[in-house]
């Protein structure tokens, strides 16, 4: 690797290989080691970052990498560089390299909490099923839950009041149970399925028998086609579907077509057992309650057949299905347990929240001491609020509760970053893009050059002189730019470039270099009534007193979007005011007649005024079924036979115009209006 010897910027002693220094002497090389410059560096710095540790211009970084394996043309001055290759620009450069230990990223250690392997076999007791219905809209579904809720109330002491919490248990008379989730159907499945998370066993698939399969329909069958199956029996085929339990409902109506609805889900690979399939169809009506029981039965069978079972011992783990906030409780959750024993005092983790249980209680809001597998339970006790589908997890301790969700917040925070660094390398490669299609333009030339091009190109498309334009034409801005490095001047001319002939100032790009604003700044800038913008640079006492007696503007600024604005300014200022109506007063027509004025006759409107006033001495329109007929101004308005200056509203007045062509007509309006300058805004945006 070698540094090319002409490179302008690159000082003698800044060049490291140098040959004779392994001949030096052991203790000049210890001497040299002392006097070297450290540079602070961290991993994923910049290449514009290391410029300025290594205090060098940005150019400088490119010709130390020319001869590298890194591709040069790709890289940005906010390209991340790696770590090899910091290290080498480093050494190259004769400095000496020190990791930041502010900016060093250290990797944590996972601290995440997970869900613990498949429990033995031998500990797996039975569990009863968790249910979700889901259909079309309006097929039933919210009937059929209330319609099973209140079996279930029935079932227990009369005037029991129901809690709604996402979730809720009913028992059958032979003893067996299921858990119906209520949660609103696709919402909560889908959250759920977005986390990854499976809860549900069975779907009831609700298909009125007076309407059919429906779009929703469809969509539910297709949730649980893509649903995995947390069923213990059946873990070992993940990608299996939730099983289907058909419940055609509205079979009270004298319309319904039970069969219709068979046939039709045969097109979706919905096979009930009629037509040679597994699935249960129960005829039912949510409305009179008939078959509720046989649907319930129904359901059971199938949980029997999946084998559900769960391993009630160790650590809790469960899913979140609903959160609230409580106003004497706090954030609370409804969740269903999926192994292990819930118990007051467990120390839980669900997203970015933990939770003490302080409190746990069923849908009949009857505080529980315990939760196994499959119920359905509330918790309070949460410091946050979880998410819907969220994961929940118990852990041995506060302490590491606060460590698993300080974790998750890091880790999000990590995403976020990856996320900008996404976006910063899709800007990168659009830059590129854009360079490469420069270079097919402009060969390999320098930026400088390629500027040097493009401002004459530019010159020739437009033939009169630059000072005479900006003489004759106000909305021409020539600017000279100044800038501390060549990669800040480069950036400006790239800014610069993103403005064209559409905007309305034109600007012009006088000259431009790196360096302290001269004398030869202010006599351009003189000569073509330009403006100087320094970024980075200063301009001495005298430099800006010339320029004061010039009547030349400079303008410093050490951050580039604050000298974008300026420059926005500047260009608005180079606009023609925009003109703006203000309207003082309108009138209609009620009447027409024409007035005799010497051998001339002269049309008059007898007008009525409806709103603000008519000022003589201002400009006025005349409107027709909304279209403007005549803009100018009056020759007389009049009250009665008495010249007036002012008509206010609800005052009947006479006026004639100035162009006598105009015929007047009964319904027509008059405007008064006058016309302000508005100051005009450039719409050129580069995009800070
Ligand atoms: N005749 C009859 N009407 C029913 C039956 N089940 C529900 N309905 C009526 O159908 C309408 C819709 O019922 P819902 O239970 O609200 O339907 P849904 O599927 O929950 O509707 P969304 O919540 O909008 O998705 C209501 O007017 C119910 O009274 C039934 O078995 N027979």
């Amino acid at each position: 690797m070698h540094l090319i010897p002409e490179w302008p910027y690159l000082k003698r002693n800044e060049s490291v290989v140098q040959p004779e220094a392994e001949e030096r002497s052991q203790k000049s090389q210890l001497s040299s080691r002392k006097s070297k410059k450290e540079v602070e560096v961290w991993i994923g710095m910049t290449v514009e970052e290391l410029a300025r540790a290594m205090e060098k211009d940005i150019d400088y970084i490119y010709e130390s990498l020319m001869n590298t394996a890194v591709d040069i043309d790709s890289l940005e001055a906010d390209s991340h560089l790696d770590e090899v290759w910091i290290k080498e620009v480093i050494k190259m450069a004769g400095m000496k390299l020190k990791w930041s230990k502010l900016k060093q990223e250290k990797v944590r250690e996972n601290k995440d909490a997970v869900k613990r392997p498949q429990a033995d076999p031998a500990l797996l007791t039975p569990r009863f099923p968790v249910v979700t219905i889901m259909g079309h809209v309006d097929h039933g579904k919210t009937t059929l839950l209330d319609k099973l809720r209140k079996t279930q109330v029935a079932a227990m002491e009369a005037g029991g009041i129901t809690q709604h919490i996402g979730a809720f248990l009913v028992s059958l008379p032979s003893g067996e149970k299921i858990t119906f989730l209520d949660t609103p159907g696709h919402a909560a499945f889908s959250a759920m399925r977005a986390r990854g998370a499976q809860v549900t066993d069975i779907v009831i698939l609700v298909v009125a028998a007076d309407d059919g399969v429906m779009k929703q329909t469809v969509e539910s069958i297709q949730h649980a086609k893509d649903a995995q199956v947390s069923s213990s029996a059946l873990f070992l085929t993940l990608s299996l579907s939730v099983p289907i339990v058909l419940a055609i409902n509205k079979c009270d109506k004298p319309e319904a077509d039970p069969e219709k609805v068979k046939k039709e889900l045969l097109a979706y690979d919905v096979v009930c057992e009629d037509y040679g399939g597994d699935v249960q169809a129960v005829h039912v009506s949510a409305l009179t309650g008939d078959n509720m029981m046989a649907l319930a039965e129904a359901t059971v069978a199938l949980a029997e057949m999946l084998e559900l079972k769960a391993d009630p011992t160790g650590p809790v783990e469960g899913t979140v299905i609903e959160s609230f906030t409580d106003k004497g409780r706090g954030p609370v959750t409804t969740a269903i347990i999926q192994r292990g024993t819930l118990r007051k005092g467990s120390i839980l983790v669900a997203g970015k929240s933990w939770a003490k249980v302080r409190l746990m209680f069923d849908e009949n809001g009857k505080t529980i001491n315990e939760a196994y597998p499959s119920m359905p339970v509330g918790i309070v006790g949460w410091r946050d609020l979880p998410s819907a589908g969220d994961e929940i997890l118990e852990v041995e301790s506060e302490p590491r509760a606060r460590q698993v969700v300080d974790w998750r917040k890091y880790e999000q925070e990590q995403e976020k970053n990856k996320e900008s660094l996404k976006l910063i390398e899709e800007k990168r490669k659009e830059h590129q893009e854009a360079h490469r299609k420069a270079r097919e333009k402009y060969g390999t030339l320098h930026w400088k050059e390629r500027s040097l091009i493009k401002y004459k190109e530019k010159k020739q498309q437009q033939p009169l002189k630059l000072k005479e334009r900006v003489e004759r034409e106000s909305n021409v801005l020539p600017i000279i730019i100044k800038g501390d490095v060549d990669g800040s001047v480069e950036a400006l001319l790239d800014i610069m470039d993103t403005y064209d002939a559409s905007h309305e100032c034109e600007l012009e790009l006088v000259h431009f270099g790196v360096g302290d604003i001269s004398e030869n700044d202010v006599n351009l800038a003189e000569t073509f009534h330009g403006v100087i913008y320094g970024f980075n640079v200063n301009a001495a006492n005298v430099i800006q007193q010339s320029a004061a007696k010039k009547g030349v503007k400079i303008k410093l600024h050490k951050i580039i979007y604050r000298l974008i604005e300026d420059l926005q300014e500047e260009l608005s200022s180079r606009l023609p005011c925009n003109v703006e109506e203000h309207v003082i007063g309108e009138a209609s027509i009620l009447a027409t007649f024409s007035i005799t004025e010497g051998k001339k006759k002269v049309p008059v409107a007898g007008c009525r005024v409806q709103k603000g006033q008519l000022e003589k001495q201002k400009k006025f329109k005349l409107i027709r079924n909304g279209h403007v007929l005549w803009k100018g101004s009056l020759i007389s308005l009049k009250h009665h036979k008495d010249d007036i200056s002012v008509s206010k509203t609800g005052m009947d007045c006479g006026l004639s115009l100035d162009e006598e062509k105009i015929e007047f007509k009964v319904g027509d309006d008059i405007v008064c209006y006058e016309e302000k300058e508005v100051v005009a805004k450039t719409s050129w945006d580069p995009g800070f």
